[in-house]
């Protein structure tokens, strides 16, 4: 079976726990996603961990955002690692997208448009002419135009992306909650079925899967919900 199109995201306070994880759902997903936690404790190893064995594609999310030439270092230090994706802030501007795209030839970046924990109030504090989809399809088409391949947005956008920078660019939601889950910390949030409809191309599931006492049956449930629901 096609492994479902879906990164977990390896949240964890131990490489044990994460590789551990890893092994129970790449039976089912395409993908498995690190991001600060674990790259700030353990850095370049967690990823020939996570990876273990298998084929699963590694998404490396550090969501770099700094001035051009430290976003170049950074995506040159980290390009060696192969990871398939790496993410970037949108909100870094065109030019430190594009020293990114340059300095990691063989990795997509993903350029990160409004973090899916944020709402209309807390834009508005930031400063950030809402509303958020208008916010976020701003970001998306400048990004896009300075090379990033693939976007990242919650749910709620997803088809205003996808109209806004055609097929062809990769759309990531995070913000995924299978109907009845607790929405945590995040603020813009659907359905795994509903992102797919509406768009997505991968879907970043993390607690929903992880804080599972049996992750491995948790995402091999959405993955055959996703496959009913196409
Ligand atoms: O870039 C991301 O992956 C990301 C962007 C965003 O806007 N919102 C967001 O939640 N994420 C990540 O997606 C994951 C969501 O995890 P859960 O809320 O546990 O499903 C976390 O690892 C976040 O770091």
């Amino acid at each position: 079976m096609t492994p479902a199109p879906i990164a977990v995201a390896l949240d964890a306070p131990d490489l044990e726990t994460a590789a551990q994880w890893a092994a129970l759902v790449t039976p089912h997903v395409s993908t498995v996603k690190v991001g600060l936690e674990l790259y700030l404790r353990y850095g370049p190893d967690v990823i020939a961990s996570v990876k273990g064995a298998s084929g699963v594609q590694v998404f490396l999310d550090l969501k770099l955002h700094d001035i051009p030439n430290t976003v170049a270092g950074a995506a040159r230090a980290v390009a060696r690692l192969r990871p398939a994706i790496l993410t970037v802030h949108a909100a870094g501007g065109p030019a430190m997208i594009r020293a990114a795209v340059e300095s990691a030839p063989h990795t997509e970046i993903a350029a990160v448009t409004i973090l899916t924990s944020l709402t209309e109030a807390d834009l508005d504090r930031i400063g950030l002419a809402g509303p958020a989809d208008a916010a976020v399809r701003r970001l998306a088409a400048l990004s896009v135009e300075a090379g990033a391949t693939a976007l990242v947005c919650s749910p709620h956008e997803v088809s205003a992306v996808r109209a806004e920078v055609g097929e062809g660019i990769r759309l990531i939601t995070p913000g995924v909650r299978p109907t009845g889950a607790a929405t945590q910390d995040q603020a813009r949030v659907a359905t795994p079925e509903q992102a797919l409809a509406d768009g997505a191309d991968l879907l970043v599931i993390g607690r929903p899967i992880t804080g599972s006492p049996d992750p491995g049956a948790a995402a091999a449930a959405i993955a055959a919900s996703l496959r009913r629901s196409v």
